[in-house]
């Protein structure tokens, strides 16, 4: 059967980002006889644009039926006026959660060839290579109740509810073990269980669900310093798990020591391995429509795409070896531009890595 993808450049830099994507996409499809197709749709302030919502009944339906998704990025300036339930960024979580992608892979990996990018010294994040596992569709993003009300003495107060069921954290971590199996067979569960009911909850499933997996060490770690190790020792971590919220701070945190947020690519899944694909970094409005962003993220998104969603492992190695190979070439969109380097534009670097797919 013909797999489908569902393609949704959304909004900034995400139709220029995902423009290349597709271009090594249609390369893969033309030059291995893959038997995939894909077709585009509005997601994001362009959908709210053009519809009055982020994301219409139909898009979701087509989510639904297509075999993966590759998301480009959305929201912007244009759209910080409306209330947040119909903000472009409403889209994606709801994507996220109506097709049950709870499991978020975010692999910081640093290329050898942008040890100088990163903002830390080349040799505390040389041989970098970690993976952050964020679960996507609970926590304080999602809990209930949710809003801004007036209380008692008159006065506005907005509230969210952080919560986690036993059995979200379990199915979580079970995808953090099975990943770290495939490892180093190192994880570490990042928490606030010195203050947070929540994750006391979640370090005492956690360390249940480890003894299901002897061979590997699980350790856990309070969020604050995670962060402060992350920026001090970053090699030290294998695996990492946590929720929702901070495993978004912790993975733009993390992608500054690869060199840019434009080369971390992430893969969102549900429980039988459908799904979406997207680079972590946002629209970028402050570069948008200047073809200056850097597509790797997103390219790299396809080659998680086709490991996780198709098992075309060999083509998945392929994309990151041509990436690499680009690198090596020394071209550099202006996030990882270092002296001596050859400056590219958006496109430009397309045209690389398709070179390098050759
Ligand atoms: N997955 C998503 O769709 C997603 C993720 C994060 C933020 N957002 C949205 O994007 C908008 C902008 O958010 P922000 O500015 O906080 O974060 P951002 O990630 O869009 O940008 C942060 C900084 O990183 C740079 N950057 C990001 N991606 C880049 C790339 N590929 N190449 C080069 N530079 C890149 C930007 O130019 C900017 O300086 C907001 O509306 C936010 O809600 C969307
Ligand atoms: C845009 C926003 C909803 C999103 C998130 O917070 O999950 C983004 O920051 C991300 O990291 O994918
Ligand atoms: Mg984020």
């Amino acid at each position: 059967m013909t797999k489908k993808i569902l393609v949704l450049p959304g909004d900034g830099i995400g139709p220029e980002i995902v423009g290349q994507a597709t271009r090594v996409l249609d390369a893969l499809i033309a030059d291995h006889g893959l038997d995939m197709t894909y077709e585009s749709a509005l997601v994001g302030g362009s959908s709210f644009d053009e519809h009055g919502v982020p994301l219409t009944d139909e898009v979701l339906e087509k989510a639904r039926q297509a075999d993966s998704v590759l998301l480009g990025a959305v929201g912007g300036p244009k759209w910080e006026q409306y209330e947040i339930a119909v903000r472009p960024e409403k889209a994606l979580l709801k994507l996220r959660s109506e097709l049950k992608l709870f499991g978020n892979l975010r692999p910081a990996i640093l290329y050898p060839q942008l040890a100088s990018a990163s903002s830390l010294k080349p040799e505390l994040v040389s041989g970098l290579d970690v993976l952050i596992v964020r679960e996507l569709t609970g926590g304080i993003y999602f809990g209930q109740p949710r809003g801004i009300r007036t209380n008692n003495n008159g006065e506005r107060e907005g509230f969210n509810t952080y919560i986690y069921s036993e059995s979200e954290i379990e199915r979580i971590a079970h995808v953090a073990f099975r990943a770290a199996m495939l490892r180093d067979k190192r994880l570490c569960s990042v928490d606030k269980a010195n203050v947070l009911e929540v994750t006391e909850l979640w370090r005492e499933v956690m360390t249940r669900v480890g003894k299901e997996y002897p061979e590997v060490e699980l350790t856990h770690m309070y969020v604050d310093n995670a962060a402060m190790q992350l920026v001090r020792a970053p090699k030290q971590f294998d695996v990492m798990v946590t929720g929702n919220m901070f495993g978004d701070i912790l993975s733009d945190c993390a992608a500054m020591l690869t060199g840019s947020i434009g080369m971390l690519p992430s893969a969102s899944l549900d429980a039988n391995g459908k799904g979406m694909y997207e680079p972590i970094h946002g629209s970028a409005p402050d570069i948008a429509g200047q073809n200056k962003a850097n597509p790797l993220a997103t390219i790299l998104s396809v080659s998680m795409m086709l490991r996780h969603s198709f098992g075309e492992e060999a083509l998945a190695d392929k994309i990151e070896n041509a990436v690499s190979t680009v690198l090596d070439q020394g071209y550099r969109t202006g996030d990882i531009y270092t002296d001596g380097m050859k400056l590219v534009s958006t496109s430009e670097m397309g045209d690389a890595v398709l070179a390098a797919l050759k």
